[in-house]
């Protein structure tokens, strides 16, 4: 695995339909950080991941990589905005974790089949590889998705409500994952819901309502008055989110 560098972000503006997301954000992730996102509902927090990893546009600002090339930068969408219902089965889902690594039109490695049962084994889904991905539980559909992260073995990893929908046996295993994933100095960046998980779990957080309300130590972040800033800054932007004179 490459050694991550910081991902550094200056003064950063993602728009959608010239709407700001993401206003004028500036910070910085430490290489080998984790920190969750956290904010209300409409907050940019899945517009700041899908940037992060180069697959929205940034319309003011840049995002400093440290050089990482888009394989390096592995992405875990949200569950729910994946379809399942293509006949696909676990194996081939797993094994495009591999593809994003290696590049397109380049062949597998002929280990792939071992390596692909191996994550699956350590997600808890040994035996799964011919499973078609619509047969499986919320649960054992987002174990698949790490299996898949394991593969891709990034060392910047993004991850959107990754313990959403699941039960808590579930949410207890991925999350050792990711403590483990982290033990390896990997960068994790999480969205995440549960603030009581965030505050046991994350040692950095950033709270996010489209600009920053606070982003340090959790414990510094998470306070009463940084939440409640946070809800009337993103009950301000619902009401009327101005379009953002800055951006294209
Ligand atoms: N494809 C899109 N087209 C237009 N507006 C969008 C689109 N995607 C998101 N938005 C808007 O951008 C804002 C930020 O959305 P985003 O999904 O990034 O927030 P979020 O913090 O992840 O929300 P949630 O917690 O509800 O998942 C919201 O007002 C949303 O309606």
């Amino acid at each position: 695995m490459t050694i991550p560098s910081a991902i550094v972000l200056e003064d950063v503006t993602c728009v959608h339909e010239r709407r700001p997301a993401v206003h004028h954000l500036s910070g910085r992730f430490a290489p080998g950080s984790l920190t969750a996102v956290a904010g209300p509902n409409g907050a940019g927090k899945t517009t700041l991941l899908r940037a992060l990893a180069g697959l929205h546009p940034v319309d003011q600002g840049r995002i400093d990589r440290g050089g990482l090339a888009a394989g390096q930068i592995a992405l875990l969408p949200q569950a729910g905005t994946l379809d399942r219902s293509f006949p696909v089965t676990c194996h081939d889902v797993v094994a495009l974790g591999a593809w994003t690594r290696i590049g397109p039109f380049r062949r597998l490695p002929s280990d792939i089949a071992d390596r692909v049962a191996t994550a699956l084994r350590e997600v808890g889904l040994a035996g799964f590889e011919r499973r078609l991905v619509g047969s499986l539980s919320a649960g054992q559909f987002q174990r698949m998705l790490f299996a898949r992260l394991a593969l891709q073995d990034a060392p910047v990893l993004l991850l959107d409500e990754p313990l959403n929908a699941v039960d808590a046996r579930t949410a207890a295993d991925l999350m050792a994952m990711l403590r483990r994933w982290h033990g390896e100095g990997r960068t994790i960046i999480a969205v995440l819901h549960d603030l009581d998980l965030v505050t046991r779990e994350f040692p950095e957080t950033l709270l996010l309502a489209r600009e920053q309300v606070a982003w340090g130590p959790t414990a510094q972040v998470l306070t009463a008055e940084h939440r409640l800033r946070a809800r009337l800054a993103a009950e301000a932007w619902a009401g009327s989110p101005e379009l953002c004179r800055d951006a294209a």
